[in-house]
């Protein structure tokens, strides 16, 4: 078995006024994986890409060890569950009915039960037109549609938008269930630290069309913190030599607030330089984007 469910290399697309890549990416295979970034940093794009909704201009992409040079083969797109952000609007006039007839007819692994269970359990009725429902009642539908075939590979963009907390909640359980097999992957982007902190295993962080990093979640949250370092010999040059150091703030007295992306180095160094460290914070998700960015940001200038 192949250890990627998706792998990435040189992956270039050049638009007028977006440029995408080279991304080179390698999604492990049964876990969840999401993507984070900035709007507009080319999340939806890498979907498509791999959905071969759309063409890379450079590189090569493989999905569920099948390259897509010429294209997605049929059997392949049948082994793949997408929830795309937007619906589509043609499928307005639809019943969900209908839509789900269509897939049973498409899908060979439609399973009309699991069907049936998810509507029930996400409480959607899909003797309605899709243009009628509501956007939430929408995306349960279009999501219980995605999974109802059980594929090995489901790409998720925005699983949760207009999602009400209780409709989120049954939709996390819906994944971690989904996920209890461990041979099924997930990729899915957000912008909830939520969503991200409770669904996903790996972090790959993007921003303008690149990937900045790839990250365990809980070695990555295990890794940023804010120490709160004090001594009588500390100033702001020194405070700045922690390892991982990327921040440095006077905090009053002889203590000092110092950001670090390698805490454990971090707190051997305080300890080797006679300081004391008074108290740690770990960093959330949107506060270690915003070090990566900066971090991004200061290294492009100096090249
Ligand atoms: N069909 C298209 N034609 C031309 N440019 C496009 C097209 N789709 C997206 N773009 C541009 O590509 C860039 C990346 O867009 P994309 O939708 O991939 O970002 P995203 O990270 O998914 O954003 P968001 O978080 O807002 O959903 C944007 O600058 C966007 O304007």
């Amino acid at each position: 078995m192949e250890e990627y469910a998706i792998e990435l290399s040189g992956v270039m697309q050049n638009r007028p006024n977006f440029k995408l890549g080279p991304l080179d990416l390698q999604i492990p295979k049964g876990f969840i994986t999401a993507i984070v970034g900035p709007n507009g940093c080319g999340k939806s794009s890498t979907f498509g890409l791999m959905l071969d909704l759309d063409k890379p201009d450079a590189g090569s992409i493989e999905v569920l060890g099948e390259p897509l040079a010429q294209g997605i083969p049929t059997e392949l797109k049948k082994r793949i569950g997408y929830l795309p952000e937007q619906p589509s609007s043609h499928e307005d006039g639809m019943k969900g009915t209908e839509k789900a007839a269509f897939h049973r007819f498409w899908y060979d692994g439609w399973d009309v039960n699991r069907y049936r269970e998810l509507l029930r359990i996400l409480e959607v009725d899909d003797n309605q037109a899709l243009g009628k429902m509501s956007k939430g009642m929408r995306r349960k539908f279009e999501f219980a549609v995605s999974l109802a075939h059980a594929p090995e590979l489901l790409l998720l963009d925005e699983p949760s938008s207009g999602l009400d907390p209780l409709a989120w909640k049954t939709m996390i359980e819906i994944l971690h269930r989904y996920m209890d097999r461990g041979d099924r992957t997930i990729l899915m982007t957000s912008h909830i630290i939520e969503e991200v902190k409770r669904l996903a295993d790996y972090i790959v962080f993007m921003a303008q069309g690149r990937v900045l990093g790839v990250y365990e979640k809980d070695e990555l949250f295990g890794s940023w913190f804010t120490l709160f370092v004090s001594g009588e010999e500390l100033n702001a040059k020194k405070a700045a030599g922690m390892p991982g150091q990327c921040g440095v703030e006077h905090a009053g007295g002889t203590t000092y607030r110092i950001t670090t992306s390698r805490a454990a180095e971090a707190e051997e160094w305080v300890a080797e330089e006679g300081l004391t460290l008074v108290s740690r914070q770990a960093l959330e998700l949107d506060e270690i984007m915003s070090a990566l960015l900066l971090q991004d940001r200061l290294s492009n200038r100096l090249i």
